[in-house]
């Protein structure tokens, strides 16, 4: 099996969202999928209205696939503050035309607010490892996990673009999208996440590749040798992070991956990529995509440094490939 689906962006690369089909008939959702996390919750008709801002909800009631798993509930926080929490139903999931029959589709009862205003979104599909799944008393496993043992090849890949449409495959290498070769690297599960070694400027930095999160979080020293060649960019602490004139033209940002054996290969972040969003109305300053993970315990190589990859997430030989496109 196979399966290949859009992932469209939203509000200037913030997230990317892909449309899902759950239960029988089809309830279509457009959800974010994120490699750094491993559940798959959704908007329902058990969040409450209050919570609830124009998002479609899935209605577990008026599908003849969905079973309650009973006794089992969830709840789940982000490395940014946002959280949910809810009940357990087993339903049909189909992703670009793969189906998983039986798979945890978590309800929501509750969601935080920055899950409320984000009107675009109806939840996440969670693509880390099962091994950090919240779904309690038996921890269920990702949909990926799911669908791998059917998978012509068991990984996915994420080509996650610039202000357009890119895609996730299931099963199988897209040659054409992307240039070059293929440089792998080692996964590191032991958190659940997909962890790898990079090395920028000849430092290694060990962080997760993580589809969930907008912008890339590196260890200081890195991120202020960076800024240091832009002239105007400081540290901001009213805004917690670095910040420059909008004006401003970026470097641009690489990082290696594969160093062995046959060199691997560069990953370039265009410095267009850097300059991220303005901080206010006036456009006058700009929040860098880059910044620090000294606020986090982790480094993330999030969308910014994805969207400029195309990414093999191989899930039999727990191995992260990357490729310029
Ligand atoms: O929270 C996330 C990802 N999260 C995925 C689910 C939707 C909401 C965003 N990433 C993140 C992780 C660490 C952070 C951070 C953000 O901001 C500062 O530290």
């Amino acid at each position: 099996d196979s399966g290949s689906v859009t992932a469209s962006p939203r509000q200037q690369d913030t997230e990317y969202l892909c449309p899902v089909q759950i239960g029988s008939p089809a309830q279509t959702l457009p959800l974010d999928f994120d490699t750094g996390s491993s559940d798959l919750w959704v908007f329902s008709t058990d969040t409450p209205r209050s919570e609830v801002n124009g998002q479609t909800v899935y209605d577990a009631s008026s599908s003849s696939s969905a079973k309650r798993l009973s006794g089992a509930t969830w709840k789940i926080s982000y490395g940014d503050g946002s959280s949910s929490s809810g009940i357990v139903y087993l339903d049909t999931v189909t992703v670009g035309g793969l189906t998983v029959s039986r798979q945890a589709v978590e309800a929501a009862k509750q969601v935080s607010s920055s899950f409320s205003r984000d009107t675009s979104s109806s939840g996440l599909l969670g693509l880390a490892f099962s091994s950090i799944n919240t779904v309690s008393p038996n921890q269920q496993k990702t949909f990926f996990d799911n669908a791998m043992p059917h998978l012509d090849a068991p990984l996915f890949t994420a080509d996650l673009k610039h202000n357009a449409d890119g895609r996730y495959n299931f099963g199988y290498i897209d040659k054409s999208a992307y240039t070059g070769s293929i440089s792998y690297t080692p996964v590191d599960n032991s958190q659940g996440f997909w962890g790898f070694t990079a090395t920028v400027d000849g430092t290694d930095v060990t962080g997760i590749a993580d589809t969930g999160t907008t912008l890339i979080y590196l260890p200081d020293s890195i991120v202020t040798s960076y800024y240091s060649q832009v002239s105007g960019a400081r540290y901001d602490s009213s805004n917690a992070g670095y910040i420059f004139p909008c004006g401003s033209s970026m470097p641009d940002f690489s990082f290696n991956v594969g160093g062995g054996g046959g060199g691997g290969g560069t990953v370039t972040v265009p410095g267009s990529y850097v300059n991220f969003a303005p901080t206010d109305q006036t456009g006058q300053t700009c929040f860098g995509g880059l910044q620090s993970d000294s606020s986090i315990g982790i480094s993330i190589f999030g969308d910014i440094a994805l969207k400029a990859a195309f990414v093999v997430f191989d899930g039999g030989n727990k191995q992260l490939g990357w490729a310029a496109k």
